[in-house]
């Protein structure tokens, strides 16, 4: 994504020299300070990795899963040591435990790597890393093309603007680059159409209204933040010709789990004749899980719902209290929207009615989607 006039993605490696030998570190933009600051960091080591992963400087499922991959990358660094590398696979999949493509990012890596002599494991993992991230964008920029088709398809006889509401943030910021669900959206804005996003602000991090709205505002796209309340009235008010939403895991029954709300807007959609798309890319399917109830959804800190942030009129950064002292909370941080409230799941390799997401297993490596897979 071009940000000012630089091309950006979310996480690149970076060369650092270290006195005789080269050694790699990770850049990253600190999704934590953003809208309000463009601040990228440098990672050196997996122990940091996990926990810009925990503290959500990294966030966004496949972002997650590129993260994880260098973090693997920054373990065979320090040592290539099966011990070790198990152990920092340890450390990354209990990082954040909803987004599958955690899991399967830190398993394919497990996978190349335990096969090859030790010396060469630093070697394999940075290749493979690097892999993962530029297969990430070859997959959203596919993803994009699809939904573009159904944006033209809903846009055909009608006048003015196609409005297009989402929820939380799964453009580029959560991936590598270009998106899931903003994916079309850029598609159709780039072919010329006349596309405007409501973008719910998602409490309690505010994902939608920090960083949805500001990569929207980047590329130039028309966008209008509301509270996580006003979709339905904007539906009843034939307002939305449709709502995508990412994923952070779907089921190959094609139930979609992803940030908490997603549910109430997916019934709301159904209730006022609404499409109702998930894009979903390949890496987050978990072909294991038969039941969407066996997803494990992180509950996090409950000061996320007490305390909220952001810049004061004195420009500082700050943070301020909503909630009574004492106040119990709860915070649970993804839920899952059954199949039967999904209109369609756009892929890489197209668009599939939700009962028919298995067919996707015909399309792809096994090698790399093992349907069974052992840590
Ligand atoms: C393209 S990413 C899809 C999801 O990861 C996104 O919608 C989402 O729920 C992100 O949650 P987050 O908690 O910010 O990592």
């Amino acid at each position: 994504m071009n940000i000012g006039q630089q091309l950006f993605r979310t996480i690149w490696p970076l060369v650092r020299e270290k006195g005789e030998h080269t050694a790699y570190c990770v850049a990253i933009i600190d999704q934590t300070v953003l809208p309000h600051e463009w601040r990228i960091i440098t990672l050196d080591s997996v122990e940091q990795m996990v926990d810009a992963i925990r503290r959500m400087q990294v966030r966004g499922a496949p972002l997650i899963g590129a993260a994880a991959a260098y973090g693997m990358a920054l373990a065979s660094q320090e040592s290539p040591s099966e011990q070790h590398l198990q152990a920092a696979a340890s450390r990354l999949l209990a990082s954040r435990p909803t987004a599958v493509n955690l899991r399967w990012a830190v398993e394919r890596m497990m996978r190349t790597l335990l096969v090859v002599p030790e010396a060469q494991r630093c070697e394999y993992a940075w290749r493979e890393a690097d892999c993962i991230a530029d297969e990430d964008v070859r997959i959203n920029q596919a993803i994009g093309q699809h939904g573009l088709a159904l944006l033209q398809r809903l846009a055909v006889g009608k006048p003015g603007r196609l409005n297009v509401l989402t929820h939380c943030n799964a453009g580029w910021l959560a991936t590598v680059d270009w998106g899931t669900a903003l994916a079309p959206v850029y598609a159709a804005f780039d072919a010329g159409m006349d596309v405007h996003v409501w973008v719910d602000e998602t409490r309690p991090r505010n994902q939608g209204a920090s960083l949805t709205a500001w990569e929207l505002q980047q590329h130039g796209v028309p966008y209008t933040i509301v509270c996580d309340n006003a979709g339905g009235h904007l539906m009843q008010h034939g307002k939305v010709d449709c709502v995508i939403v990412g994923a952070d895991r779907a089921t190959c029954a094609g139930d979609i789990c992803n940030k908490i709300g997603t549910y109430l807007k997916a019934l709301a959609a159904a209730d006022n004749g609404v499409p109702f798309y998930a894009a979903v890319p390949t890496p987050t399917i978990d072909w294991q899980i038969a039941d969407a109830k066996d997803i494990p959804i992180e509950e996090r800190d409950v000061d996320e719902v007490h305390i909220v942030a952001g810049r004061a009129e004195n420009g500082c950064m700050t943070s301020v209290r909503v909630t009574p002292e004492g106040s119990a909370a709860a915070n649970p941080a993804f839920d899952v929207t059954p199949a039967r409230l999904v209109t369609s799941i756009i892929t890489e390799h197209g668009c599939y009615a939700p009962g028919r997401l298995s067919d996707i297993l015909q399309l792809v490596d096994p090698a790399i989607h093992p349907v069974t897979m052992q840590t």
